[in-house]
């Protein structure tokens, strides 16, 4: 694990996880590890953002320290004591509000100390002093159906500051508003933290943006691998409130981008890369191109943060984009910044058979899924093989929905390099006249990740 400052915030640990792994059932029957070696303690009072990528595995370990499921191996320990043995007082905030839609605001927010025993009256004055304080009060009676998402949330929040938690647990809370919403009700968050902060109570939220970290967190622990484990923890001492023009609020989110882009999981690095090792990163060959258009525009070079905030783009919009320009060596990134490499140029430049059969050359010999679908195809007879050859083999190292969805990212850039089609009427994979021409490249070793097709 990388540890950049190494300083302990004060607080006895609250929470602990030691050594904790998860292993799910995956969709053909094997299994499927999403985490693996994961070691962390949230102390009281500090706030800690959980920050990852796209299934890192993030929720399942929010899960997991909520006490809702069991880690397949490892320790976790609520104040000292097994999660199993203990009573933790833990409340979530989910991204999908989870809301009853037939009880009214009072009626979700008393929700949870009806559940725990407390009596009526108290339930009542609780839940409308928690609705006072996350600015509710007024809609006390309405519905969920009545409410903007932003005072959906609210609820959610209500509903669980009534618990009156030792640790809050929130899995991208904000994500399902508008941004303006988001940052409206993120601010109004830290403020009624701060004024509860004496109690000790403790925060972990769960993020894919990097400013929503630095906004909030007291310490900042990347998640990422597979299977998922803490990388990086980054202590992040800007006082508050913060202000997101500041130079030190920019340097954080330039850490944080370094360490992310830096511990992509495509790029050129180990040997044997195989479809499963190294999948294609979720960017279609159009966002491609205009990213690297964009890089273009900047001069050839830009700062990725910056880029994020003038396109109004979160990590998880841009990084897929910059991981595939990276793998297909259309792209190089030191630090924060991202560079167009000469074969970014050359294919930014050509017209536009050129660049799809340039396209073409760069996703054969460097991204392992494309070869491999390429090779295959061209090892049989017909030069057609069904859908559901590709699905189960790529089902053997993800779930059923990333398997489908690295599936279709391939089609994408297999169409648009002319390499292969998809007949959705058959459900089969046809190669194409071109990627006749680049069997040479297939019986090479390729320069780039694909040096080795890897069979699935
Ligand atoms: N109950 C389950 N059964 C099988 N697989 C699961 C289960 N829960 C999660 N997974 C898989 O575990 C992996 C990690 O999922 P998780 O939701 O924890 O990631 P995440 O980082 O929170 O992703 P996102 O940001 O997209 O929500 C994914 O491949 C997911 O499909």
């Amino acid at each position: 694990m990388t540890r950049i400052y190494n300083t302990q915030p004060p607080g006895n640990v609250l929470v602990s996880a030691e050594d904790v792994a998860k292993t799910f059932p995956s969709a053909d029957g094997g299994s499927l590890d999403v985490l693996d070696g994961v070691n962390l303690s949230i102390r009281e009072g500090e706030v800690v953002a959980l920050l990852g990528r796209s299934g890192s595995g993030k929720s399942t370990l929010l899960r997991i320290l909520a006490g809702l499921i069991p880690p397949s191996s490892g320790d976790v320990r609520y104040g000292g004591v097994p999660i199993e043995e203990a009573a933790p007082a833990v409340a979530m905030v989910f991204q999908s509000f989870a809301l009853m839609p037939w009880l009214s605001v009072v009626e979700n927010v008393e929700l949870g100390l009806r559940a725990s025993g407390v009596p009526r009256r108290e339930r009542r004055r609780r839940a409308l002093e928690a609705i006072d304080q996350i600015g509710l009060d007024g809609f006390e009676a309405a519905y969920p159906r009545e409410l903007s998402g932003g005072m959906a949330q609210r609820v959610g929040f209500a509903r669980a500051f009534v618990q009156r938690p030792d640790l809050l647990l929130m899995d991208e809370p904000f994500s399902a508003l508008d941004a303006l919403t988001g940052e409206n009700l993120r601010s109004e968050l830290m403020s009624v933290w701060q004024e509860r902060e004496l109690a000790g109570q403790s925060i972990c939220i769960v993020t894919h943006s990097i400013e929503e970290a630095v906004q909030l967190a007291d310490r900042v622990l990347i998640l990422g691998g597979t299977p998922g484990a803490i990388q990086a923890e980054i202590p992040i001492h800007i006082p508050r409130p913060r202000d997101k023009r500041s130079p030190t609020f920019e340097a954080a989110v330039d850490s944080l981008y370094a360490l992310l882009t830096g511990k992509s999981a495509t790029g050129p690095q180990s040997s044997m890369p195989s479809p499963l090792t190294h999948p294609l990163p979720a960017a279609t060959s159009g966002g491609l191109a205009g990213l690297v258009e964009i890089v273009v525009a900047h001069g050839g070079q830009t700062d990725l943060p910056d880029l994020a905030d003038e396109l109004s783009f979160d990590i998880d919009d841009l990084l897929p984009l910059v991981d595939a320009g990276s793998m297909l060596g259309l792209l190089t990134i030191d630090g924060a910044q991202v560079f167009i490499t000469d074969g970014g140029y050359a294919w930014h430049w050509a017209g536009i058979q050129e660049s799809k059969s340039r396209f073409a050359e760069l996703a054969v010999t460097r991204a392992p899924l494309v070869r491999t679908v390429v090779r295959a195809l061209e090892n049989s007879d017909t030069g057609t093989l069904r859908a559901d050859f590709f699905r189960d083999l790529l089902r053997r190292g993800f779930n059923e929905r990333d398997a489908e969805r690295q599936l279709s990212l391939a089609i994408d850039w297999g169409r648009y390099g002319e390499l292969f089609d998809f007949d959705a009427d058959t459900d089969e994979l046809v190669l194409s006249e071109v990627s006749a021409g680049l069997a040479g490249l297939l019986d090479s070793d390729g320069e780039g990740p694909a040096g080795d097709p890897g069979a699935l």
